[in-house]
């Protein structure tokens, strides 16, 4: 270890040891400021913006509600390979290039991990679940958490997607019929319908029944988690040095005492949701207690993801186990993957189908045709094999990303190849050493957009795509390079061992939701701004001016009203 190393070290532990936040910022300043002026940055040939804050950096612009253009510009401007800046001159990457992903998120995803920054909030948000954990923990969590998401298992959720889809157009008719307003916030009704999808698929437990026409106090602060967490994106960088101080009582106390609304709110909902999802695994655990009693072995009446969850963890062998914290982990980090992910996705594909009422209207004419001119269920085979529904849900998906970006650090040194000039061309390619410790920007948005990648059109909303000439489904677009996502090519989902985990679930569940829609209403735009903001997930506002004044307000508002019979 150099002395550089080894009296950044022994501050390091001083700082903790003393326990003031203060040392530990000043450490931070005098790390960077000291290393800057010994070792030349590696990152000096790197294209990229100039810092906006010698303290911030460019993390205001990063993480700003605002910052979408930023993102895009990032890539259009400086290509795929680009330096960012971290607090107090800290050299980042933002990266988009096709090859260099596939070294991060695959070939080398070992030296890649999710950032302490992430996984310290985590764990103290949600519990340990599968998103708060890294290494071999996460390893054995995914092995026992991945197959629950198998396609029979996901099968036999169809009809529960169905009785909740069922349940939001009687909703909405009735409305209809009674107001005679057809403006509806759809953000709302599907925010509240993606709670429900979770809770009863994954575990048996309804949130929202979708009777009323406002949402449940539990479905208002679930929506609210998200944005809140953003708006603490900032102080959340300090996260794994708090994570370090005193002992957790302690921690928690500081944390009650700290004066800020948002993390008092965010403290709230967690303690909220660790109470309900120890309830939730001990009436279930008690279930299946009795079911093993009275000797039921089999699992076919209880649809619900947690107790398939539960029975593949008591057959795992020893060691393989998750505990219980880990368990209650997982019903919360399910939830929150789960529910804002596709309610964003489902707003974003009503939205686009409201501006382009052709191929709404090809899309309910491709349904009704297979419903054969009547309302009934389509089977499973059936409705994922719509090629116009598929079409507008990938094609959604690429183009808007409900998750734009996620962050690595790299845990160990590694050299990765890249294009300079952003072309496919292998003699284009060029090299960067990553250095341990260097924080990462995986450009989800960015890569769904390469014109390298998807052609000249890569940043049109076209669902044609998607459609082989004689109209069948397209899995993937053929490119020269492939992103290494899980997902038709698209890094939507991520790709390798930390892709979503549910990424077929949600397939299933935005396909039934969408098309028991379309079968019933039409859905168009109304002369509202609707604006589309970055928090971790991306969601809509209405954006309005009055006296100059400009006021946002969340929402999705769209013209509904029944479509003509079959
Ligand atoms: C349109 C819907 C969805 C999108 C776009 C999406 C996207 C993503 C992305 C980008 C990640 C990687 C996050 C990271 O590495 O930091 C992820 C991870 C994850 N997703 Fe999803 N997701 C969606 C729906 C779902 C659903 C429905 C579930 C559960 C039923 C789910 C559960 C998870 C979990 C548990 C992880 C963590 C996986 C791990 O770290 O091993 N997601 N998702």
């Amino acid at each position: 270890m150099s002395t550089t190393n080894l009296t950044f070290v022994s501050a390091h532990i001083l700082a903790v040891a003393l326990g003031t936040p203060l040392m530990y910022l000043v450490l931070i300043i005098s790390k960077s400021l000291l290393l800057r002026q010994i070792v030349p940055s590696a990152f000096r040939h790197i294209p990229g913006p100039p810092s906006q804050s010698w303290v911030k950096g460019n993390l205001g612009q990063l993480f700003n509600p605002k910052g979408l253009p930023f993102h895009q510009r990032l890539v259009d401007a400086y290509g795929g390979m680009v330096k960012v800046y971290g607090f107090f001159g800290d050299e980042q990457l933002y990266i988009s290039d096709p090859r260099a992903l596939h070294n991060i998120i695959l070939k080398d995803h070992d030296a890649f991990e999710e950032t302490s920054v992430f996984t310290e909030t985590n764990k103290v948000i949600f519990g340990p679940g599968l998103i708060a954990v890294t290494g071999d923990q996460h390893r054995k969590q995914r092995k026992i958490v991945s197959p629950i998401f198998a396609l029979p298992e996901l099968r036999r959720l169809t009809p529960v997607f169905y009785d909740i889809g069922e349940k939001l157009v009687s909703v909405i008719e009735r409305e209809i019929n009674v107001n005679k307003d057809s403006v509806f916030d759809m953000s709302e009704w599907v925010g509240r319908t993606a709670l429900e999808s979770v809770g009863r698929t994954i575990l048996g437990h309804s949130f929202d029944p979708l009777d009323s026409p406002s949402s449940n106090p539990y479905t208002a602060a679930v929506k609210e988690l998200i944005p809140t967490i953003f708006s603490l994106s900032l102080v959340r960088q300090f996260a794994p040095f708090l994570s370090k101080l005193g002992s957790p009582s302690f921690r928690r106390r500081l944390v009650e005492w700290t004066p800020n609304q948002a993390v008092q709110k965010v403290k709230e909902m967690s303690d909220a949701m660790h109470t309900a999802a120890m309830g939730i695994l001990k009436s279930k655990k008690e279930e299946l207690g009795k079911r093993e009693e009275n000797g039921v072995d089999d699992m076919a009446e209880s649809r619900d993801v947690i107790s398939t969850l539960l029975r593949a963890n008591e057959k795992a062998a020893f060691g393989e186990k998750l505990s219980d914290d880990e368990l209650a982990g997982q019903i919360t980090v399910l939830i929150f993957g789960a529910q804002d992910t596709t309610s964003s996705s489902l707003s974003r594909m009503l939205h686009l189908l409201a501006s382009h009422p052709a191929i709404q209207a090809k899309v309910r004419e491709e349904i009704r045709t297979a419903m054969g001119g009547e309302q009934r269920r389509l089977g499973f085979e059936e409705i994922m094999g719509l090629p116009w529904l598929d079409a507008v849900m990938k094609e959604t998906l690429r183009l808007y990303p409900p998750v734009p970006f996620v962050r690595r650090t790299a845990i160990k040194e590694r050299t990765i190849p890249y294009s300079k000039s952003g072309s496919l061309d292998d003699d284009e390619i060029t090299a960067v050493m990553i250095p341990e410790g260097t924080t990462i920007f995986v450009s989800i948005a960015g890569s769904n957009r390469l014109e390298s990648v998807w052609g000249p059109d890569a940043k049109e909303w076209r669902p044609e795509r998607w459609l082989n000439p004689d109209g069948d489904i397209k899995e993937v677009v053929e490119n020269k390079v492939r992103l290494p996502g899980i997902y038709s090519g698209m890094m939507s989902f991520l790709g390798g061992s930390r892709s979503c985990v549910g990424y077929r679930f949600a397939q299933i569940e935005m396909k039934i939701i969408l098309a028991t829609l379309l079968s019933k209403f039409t859905f168009a735009a109304t002369r509202d701004e609707v604006v589309w903001n970055l928090s971790q997930i991306i969601s809509s506002s209405v954006r309005t001016v009055n006296n100059g004044e400009v006021e946002e307000k969340k929402g999705l508002p769209l013209i509904v009203q029944c479509a003509p019979n079959m």
